[in-house]
């Protein structure tokens, strides 16, 4: 061997030392070095085994519980105690370690809260910089959100969030109303033409699901329904390939565990790039360039023009900032949406109250945007149903310096998962009533509904990152409610079959199929 292939040989044998070390580092040691730190500061947890961590505990437990809620349901009771059905892993862990407490993701560590008071004694005083959003996350849900809003950090949040927020300012709402008018319209003209057909069942969560991805598709991005359809085909189908299969985030190499969907979910991220990167060709080819200031149009803006803060979008932002708000614009209200529609259906003397108070301050007259103030109870039923059934399930971070609470130590690099489910349906919280549905809690205390602690409310999560299209929620839900409610009695189809689950967002599992009578 010449002197030039042994120095070779022994770079390539360093290079793989080198490989090697850092991935044992990163994927043993350092895991171990945090887990020490965290036993040290008093947190406990189920106990982690290398290198799933409590991820076979975790599956194990939801197979056995949802064999058994299967039964439950064919029973037709329905239930709005939620939570160990939908997490029987954190309910019971709940019953051995308390509300605060850490299990493992693979070799990613997680802090478990569903105890509020932690939770503001944590957040309380924290640097925006000091948490993030976990990267295990951000990598996993690349092809549904990439680096927009919703996974942005520090300076990059920042920035986006300072372009995005004037889109839903009040003057946007206003206009945007009225297309709302107009999709919902649509939707009851086909609810009508089924019924006069004899088909007065309608799975009314795959209605309301279309007419708000064409609301969102209209407003924000000036897009008709078509237009924008292969873009929520697509979000759908990444949704379920990376949110319904059996897959192993936070082991490492998981995606070679399950390659077919890893790679599947990442084809149909680039189409879904690949058509927005059309949509906005075209918008930018068109000749009155930003009509509405839309958010499209306010994005662009951005793309194009250097800021006051000496920054701008690039195009890969813009796309995730589109691919963010095409799926967040849409499924959670509609969700929000249907749950609402659930409960009215088995609560008839609401009904009865929400059309009354929709005569008595819109009657006859065309829905306005200053009108929807005015429809006090329709708040209080929004506000029970994000309580009973919130759209957004749990919200996460990661700790990006050590933070110290109560003395203990959080170490860098700990994940932090925050059960809204569990503390939404507290009886410490809430009270004896915790799982009844009672919207006039929130008649006194309309934005805590008399919860024990401020934050144990969260449906739209908390801080400086509360979620950036409430007010466009609020202007959705109560145009559309007020629509269906002024034309149509709602009743529960003996075919519905109450098994909420997660697949990223809290749905019912076979849709909601609804027996809708004209009034
Ligand atoms: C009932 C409807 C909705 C619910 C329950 C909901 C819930 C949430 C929650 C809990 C967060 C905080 C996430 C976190 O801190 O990690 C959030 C953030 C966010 N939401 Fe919503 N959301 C709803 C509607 C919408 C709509 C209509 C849009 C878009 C038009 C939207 C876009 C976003 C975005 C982009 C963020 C990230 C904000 C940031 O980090 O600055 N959401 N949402």
């Amino acid at each position: 061997m010449g002197l030039v292939q042994l120095l070779s040989f022994v770079t390539l044998i360093l290079f793989l030392a080198y490989l090697f070390f850092r991935v044992i580092f990163s994927c043993w040691i350092l895991p171990a070095i945090t887990y020490q730190k965290l036993r040290r500061s008093g947190f406990k947890g189920p106990t982690p085994k290398f290198p799933l961590g409590n991820i076979s505990e975790m599956k194990k437990k939801k197979n056995k519980d949802s064999s058994s809620s299967a039964v439950e349901s064919t029973n037709t009771i329905i239930s709005h105690d939620i939570h160990s059905a939908a997490f029987p892993y954190f309910a019971q862990w709940q019953q051995s370690h308390g509300k605060v407490f850490i299990y493992w993701l693979g070799t990613e560590p997680f802090l478990y809260i569903a105890e509020p008071e932690f939770l503001k004694r944590m957040s309380t005083g924290i640097v925006g910089k000091s948490w993030g959003k976990p990267n295990v996350f951000k990598y996993d849900r690349k092809p549904m959100f990439g680096k927009g809003l919703l996974m942005a950090e520090g300076e990059d949040w920042v920035h986006h969030r300072h372009v995005i927020t004037p889109a839903f300012s009040p003057a946007n709402l206003k206009a945007m109303a009225s297309l709302m008018v107009e999709s919902t319209s649509k939707m009851l003209q086909r609810w009508s033409g089924l019924i006069d057909s004899g088909k007065p069942e309608i799975d009314v969560e795959r209605e309301i699901t279309s007419t708000a991805g064409e609301i969102i598709a209209k407003t924000s991005f000036g897009l008709s329904y078509d237009d924008g359809s292969q873009v929520f085909d697509k979000l759908r189908a990444v949704q379920v390939a990376l949110f319904k299969t059996n897959r192993y985030v936070g082991v490492p190499f998981s995606k070679f565990l399950n390659p077919k969907q890893t790679l599947k979910a990442k084809k149909l991220g680039d189409e879904i790039d690949s058509l927005l990167l059309s949509i906005i060709d075209a918008r930018k080819k068109c000749g009155n360039r930003y009509p509405s200031k839309d958010l499209l149009g306010l994005l662009l803006a951005d793309n194009e023009i250097e800021g006051a803060r000496g920054k701008r979008l690039t195009t890969r932002e813009l796309v995730d900032e589109c691919k963010t708000f095409f799926f967040g614009g849409h499924e959670t209200t509609a969700l929000a949406l249907t749950w609402t529609l659930l409960l009215l259906a088995m609560n008839q003397e609401w009904q009865n109250q929400l059309r009354e108070e929709i005569r008595e301050v819109i009657g006859d007259k065309e829905i306005d945007f200053q009108m929807l103030a005015g429809l006090k109870k329709m708040g209080w039923v929004m506000s029970e149903v994000l309580r009973l059934y919130s759209p957004a399930p749990n919200v996460q971070r990661q700790v990006r310096e050590d933070i110290r609470v109560d003395g203990l130590t959080i170490p860098k690099g700990t994940n932090v998962w925050i059960d809204v489910v569990s503390m939404h349906h507290d009886r410490a919280l809430w009270g004896d009533d915790v799982h009844e549905f009672k919207p006039e809690r929130f008649r006194d205390d309309q934005l805590y509904g008399g919860c024990k602690q401020k934050m144990g409310f969260l449906p739209f999560g908390f801080g400086g990152r509360m979620c950036v299209g409430r007010n466009l929620t609020t202007v959705e839900y109560k145009v559309v409610l007020t629509l269906i409610l002024s034309r149509f009695s709602l009743q529960l189809s003996p075919a519905y079959c109450h098994s909420p689950s997660i697949l990223l967002s809290l749905r019912p599992t076979h849709g909601l199929p609804l027996i809708v009578k004209p009034l």
